[in-house]
């Protein structure tokens, strides 16, 4: 006999989770089904271990900036405390029981295994079946892409998974991927003395990113010693005697670890959407602003495709649980989602880039502002990368992309992430004070040099 509940939420990711846990705390009986670890990627695997890294490696590359700006200091990079933090802090040794345990104490019904739709409304797992009243509301995630190399399946590679267990930094790691993966973690592992190399198959590092974005860090991480090769195409991997070598472009490469960082994708087929009416071959799940994805099924975070992080998650997360719940209020909107690249310099970005601009048939205007010409810049020197880059709708006047490199970019994002947000005409933003000497008053430099 089929368990009945009110909604039945498969995968508790970020979103996940807190729609669970928002639905019960509304009165909804709610189960929800968990393969892995309650919570998902971000707190045992992603966002938060390797940004525990990134701390770690920004304070030794504060420490290698002291020398001629504030005496002398020694730097011995240790790997063991950087281990310990996410093993016994972040994870509890990738144990999951403090959220299981608050998502039960609101009420939920935690199922672990694998979910599988098999009908409408009604979800299987193992030999227990689950009827949704109300509805299914999916949140699987993303898995990481193992691109189809020869040799590659049968060696003990690293995915993000793997690169966030380590015991200690390798002598050399090559990561194959220049996106977000692979430039946070080429430059912690670098600065941990880890001879890196990245093989990225474009022609630019963080390709989704502003070209000027790409090249600064290009030029940061050439300072990290860290070795860049663009247009790179693998073409078989080997793994003996405890290393890695690499075939491409006629040469071979050898590394101690190989890290393989080329992006997600999400499991549609062995979800078994096709039960719900959905398309099991498509990338990703169609939603409305709502998130309904077809009658009684909703899906939010990385799956829905509307940006891979866990701020999109939880704010569809929101959305989701009040159309579940009947209430009104406004419709998802992606206009202004923002994205920060966690390297030293952060790379804050927010909405379209200048080309996704122009591809949209808009009338562009740039502006942009180096850091160091800023009082602020100036005054931190050693470290201070970075720039101000402004997208407006010309016609409008309003801003509708900008990117904010620096010391404290993802910060600095902040108020533009609201200009961009709030539609707020750039001549508005000329008419404001900003603080001196701020990273962030490089913003009103950006602005005079959208002006001309
Ligand atoms: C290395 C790395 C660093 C990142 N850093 C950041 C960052 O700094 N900031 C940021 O915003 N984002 C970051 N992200 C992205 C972020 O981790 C994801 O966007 C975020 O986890 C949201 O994903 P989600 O809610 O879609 O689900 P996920 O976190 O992917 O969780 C989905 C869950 O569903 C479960 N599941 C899947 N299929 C089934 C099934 N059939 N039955 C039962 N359970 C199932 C999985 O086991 C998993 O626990 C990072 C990603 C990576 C890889
Ligand atoms: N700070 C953050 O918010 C953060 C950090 C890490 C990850 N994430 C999320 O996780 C997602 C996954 O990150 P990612 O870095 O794996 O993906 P990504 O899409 O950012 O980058 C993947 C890169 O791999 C390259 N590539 C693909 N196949 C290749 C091949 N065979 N050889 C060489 N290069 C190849 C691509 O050209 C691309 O540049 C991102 O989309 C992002 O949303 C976010």
């Amino acid at each position: 006999m089929a368990d009945e509940v009110d909604v039945v939420v498969i995968g508790l990711g970020p979103g996940g989770e807190d729609a669970a846990g928002r639905l019960a705390d509304a009165g909804l009986a709610v189960a929800a089904v968990e393969s892995r670890l309650v919570g998902g990627e971000c707190p045992y695997y992603a966002c938060v271990p390797t940004k525990m890294m990134v701390r770690a490696s920004d304070l030794l590359a504060d420490g290698r900036r002291v020398p001629g700006m504030a005496g002398d200091a020694t730097v011995r990079p240790d790997w063991s405390p950087v281990a310990a933090r996410i093993r016994d802090d972040a994870t509890d040794d990738w144990d999951d029981k403090v959220a299981a345990d608050r998502l039960t104490g609101k009420g939920v019904t935690l199922v672990r295994g694998r979910g599988r739709i098999t009908g409408s409304h009604e979800v299987t797992v193992g030999d227990r079946t689950l009827r949704a009243r109300r509805g299914i509301l999916i949140n699987i995630g993303s898995e990481p892409v193992v691109p189809p190399i020869d040799g590659l399946a049968g060696t003990p590679y690293w995915t993000n998974r793997e690169a966030v267990r380590a015991t200690a930094a390798p002598g050399s790691l090559i990561i194959v991927g220049g996106g977000f993966v692979g430039a946070e973690l080429a430059q912690v592992f670098a600065r941990f003395g880890s001879r890196v190399t990245i093989l990225e198959a474009g022609d630019r590092l963080l390709a989704r990113d502003e070209p000027e974005s790409s090249q600064m860090i290009a030029q940061v991480f050439e300072k990290d010693g860290i070795k860049v090769r663009t247009q790179a195409r693998v073409d078989a991997v080997r793994h003996e005697n405890d290393a890695f070598t690499l075939h491409l472009d006629g040469e071979h490469l050898t590394g101690d670890r190989l890290l393989v960082a080329t992006g997600r994708r999400s499991d549609l087929k062995s979800l078994g959407v096709a039960a719900a009416g959905l398309d099991e071959d498509a990338r990703g799940i169609e939603v409305d602003g709502r998130m309904r994805a077809a009658p009684g099924v909703w899906a939010i975070g990385d799956v829905t495709g509307k940006g891979q992080f866990t701020h999109v998650s939880m704010y569809q997360s929101a959305v989701a649980v009040r159309d579940i719940l009947g209430q009104d209020g406004p419709s998802a909107e992606y206009r202004a989602v923002p994205r920060v690249t966690f390297t030293d310099p952060e790379i804050g970005a927010v909405g379209l880039t200048e080309a996704q601009a122009r591809e949209a048939g808009l009338t562009v205007r740039t502006g942009f502002a180096p850091l160091s010409a800023a009082a602020r810049g100036w005054i931190h020197k050693v470290g201070n990368e970075g720039f101000v880059k402004l997208v407006e709708d010309g016609e409008r006047g309003v801003l509708v992309g900008a990117t904010t490199a620096g010391p404290t970019g993802g910060e600095v994002l902040g108020a533009l992430a609201v200009a961009v947000h709030a539609q707020v005409p750039t001549a508005t933003l000329r008419g404001m004070i900003y603080a001196y000497p701020t990273f962030h008053r490089a913003i009103e430099a950006a602005l005079a040099d959208l002006e001309g």
